[in-house]
């Protein structure tokens, strides 16, 4: 007869505790554990790809793995509609809630119209404007890539503003713009353009629209297997009132190149640039802000620019000899340039490099007291 005491009991627990515990091991060690390293090292996987994408993006320099990696997980974007006018050209038209809009041509990817919530056009377009290819259009905002004016072998200011761009589908590091407010551009080179400058790049441009605010992004990435170089500047044709009304401030006590003068560098003793004859400068190492001032129409725009230190400032003036074909003989007396550009320290990129520069074109709608350029000053009487 089988019998069964007090402590047979425990050891008939302890039995079963002891194949539980083993099967809690065998488990452990062949499902848990392969899953637990498995968990560490694609964590680990993310926190480098983050670190990474967080140093280059710093740098300002983004690699072709990291930007394919947010390729594919970036969202989708809204359609932008691009229109054809009767000049045949397409178009893309932003608009945001307060009812301001712009309008900006694929061909230069240059913006020819921004117009505040009450519809008044803040960009100077010439009557002569000649709105056929192969040929830059004399007014809103041009893009001078990979060549400032006559510096370099190229056409004048660069090919970019005579070629047709293209709707830039993945804008990263940038995130994607999914509103009718802003569009991204793309220019890659062309085989053509490889011939004339043998460099492999993507140029890209964002444009953005929010009240009384026109944002611009400009980005060069290198794509080729070498360095190279080049300067770049946005042509702002701003509309005013009466150029002998206009008077720029921040460019003060700087440093310029005269354009009219062979190059030669003079030093600005004005206490700010008024206009009475032709001018042509590039202003050297210049504040963010500048602020040009419309005395008759009562209208400040402000131009904070990034990554392009110098300012270019021209007006031709009434030399009908020298003044381009494509401006009126009156055009001069409302319009001014004052360009964001790199110009004196041409810009070196190396392979996969990238670099970013940023302009914001605002207005003040008031009277503007002389020597505040804070426009929050303007407007809320901010000390
Ligand atoms: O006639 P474009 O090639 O468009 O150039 C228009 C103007 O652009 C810049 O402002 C230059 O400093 C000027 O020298 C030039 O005349």
């Amino acid at each position: 007869m089988l019998k069964c005491g007090f402590f047979d009991c425990f050891a008939y627990i302890d039995c079963y505790y002891f194949c539980y515990y083993y099967m809690f091991v065998l488990v452990f060690h062949y499902y848990c554990l392969p899953l637990l390293v498995f968990f560490f090292f694609l964590f680990l996987e993310w926190g480098i790809f983050l670190v990474g994408l967080q140093l280059e993006w710093k740098k300002g320099k983004v690699s072709p793995i990291l930007s394919g990696l947010r390729a594919s997980f970036k969202l989708k974007s809204m359609p932008l509609s691009i229109y054809h006018d009767a000049d045949g050209l397409p178009r893309i038209i932003l608009s945001e809630p307060s009812g301001s809009s712009a309008e900006v041509l694929l061909y230069g990817g240059q913006v020819v119209s921004w117009k505040n919530e009450r519809r008044e056009e803040l960009l100077f377009m010439s009557s002569k404007a000649v709105w056929k290819p192969r040929k830059a259009i004399r007014g809103g905002i041009s893009v001078c890539f990979p060549q400032f004016g006559n510096l370099g072998l190229l056409e004048k200011h660069g090919f970019a503003r005579n070629r047709l761009w293209s709707l830039d589908s993945d804008p990263s590091p940038l995130p994607p713009v999914n509103n009718q407010s802003s569009v991204d551009l793309i220019l890659k080179s062309s085989e053509d353009d490889l011939k004339t400058w043998p460099r492999s790049f993507e140029l890209r441009l964002r444009i953005s629209l929010s009240p009384r605010k026109l944002t611009l992004i400009p980005r060069v990435r290198n794509t080729d297997s070498k360095a190279f170089s080049f300067t770049v500047a946005l042509c702002n044709y701003l509309s005013v009132s009466d150029i002998s009304e206009v008077r720029v401030e921040g460019l003060e006590t700087l440093d310029y190149f005269d354009n009219l003068m062979h190059r030669e560098r003079f030093t600005e003793q004005a206490d700010a640039i008024t206009f009475d004859a032709e001018i042509d400068r590039v202003y050297l190492s210049t504040p963010r802000k500048i602020a040009i001032i419309d005395h008759e129409k009562k209208r400040t725009f402000v131009l904070r620019k990034d990554g392009m230190p110098d300012a270019v400032v021209w007006n031709p003036w009434d030399k009908k000899t020298k003044a381009p074909k494509d401006l009126g003989d009156e055009d001069y007396k409302t319009m001014i340039c004052v360009d964001s550009a790199a110009i004196e320290f041409p810009i070196v990129l190396k392979p996969f490099e990238e670099w970013k520069g940023h302009q914001e074109l605002s207005t003040v709608s008031s009277s503007y007291c002389s020597g505040q350029l804070d426009p929050r000053k303007v407007l809320y009487g901010f000390q």
